[in-house]
């Protein structure tokens, strides 16, 4: 793998992407609000956008730390996502993602949920493939780049659990 210091490191908000859509009521479940894996699939999405747009190569999603839905988003209300890579490690990308609906005749707006993503940067073999560093800027910037190595401590705890947890476990089914 070549040396990272090669890459020469890019502006966080050069990763930054943005997607809004109206909730209709084929997005929604019997609450007529967002269907949760609706809004899953939308953030995995967008962060993946944000991933290439800083590894200008392929990307997988290695990990996704908790979805907490703070809000509901009702139909007709638009639901909006922002994204942007908020720390890098050798081949890994943290992806923080903000969810807000908007009341558009109102011009109302509330956050609905937050989630950061881990991704992985491969070649054109598919190996894990070494990433920019990124510069933050602004405040809140700086406040997600310089947490963000206690969040990473904790996910290579929980990636640890995890394959511990899977060698519990066969992949025949349960009788
Ligand atoms: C017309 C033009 C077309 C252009 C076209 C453009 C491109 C178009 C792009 C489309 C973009 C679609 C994006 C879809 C997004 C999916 O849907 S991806 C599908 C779901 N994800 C998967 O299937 C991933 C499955 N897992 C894997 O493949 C492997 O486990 C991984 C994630 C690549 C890691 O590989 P590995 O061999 O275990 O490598 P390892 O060296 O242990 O780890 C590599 C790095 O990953 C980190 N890592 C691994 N696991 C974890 C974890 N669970 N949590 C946190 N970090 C982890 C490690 O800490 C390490 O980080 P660094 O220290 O290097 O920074």
């Amino acid at each position: 793998m070549e040396e990272k210091k090669k890459l020469p490191a890019k502006l966080m908000r050069d990763s930054r992407a943005v997607k809004s859509s109206f909730v209709l009521p084929s997005d929604t479940n019997t609450h007529r609000t967002l269907f949760g894996g609706k809004l899953m699939s939308y953030i995995d999405d967008i962060a993946a956008i944000s991933a290439t747009k800083h590894a200008r190569t392929y990307t997988v999603t290695a990990s996704t730390d908790s979805v907490d839905f703070l809000h509901p988003i009702k139909e007709g209300y638009t639901v909006n996502l922002e994204s942007i890579v908020t720390w890098t490690h050798k081949t890994s990308m943290e992806v923080f993602v903000k969810i807000f609906a908007e009341n558009l005749l109102e011009g109302t707006k509330v956050i609905c949920a937050t989630s950061f993503l881990t991704f992985v940067a491969l070649d054109k073999e598919g190996k894990p493939t070494i990433v920019p560093e990124v510069i933050p800027e602004t405040r809140e910037e700086l406040f997600l780049h310089n947490t963000a190595p206690t969040r990473a401590e904790t996910r290579q705890n929980r990636r640890k659990e995890s394959e511990r947890f899977a060698k519990e476990f066969g992949v025949v089914k349960p009788s």
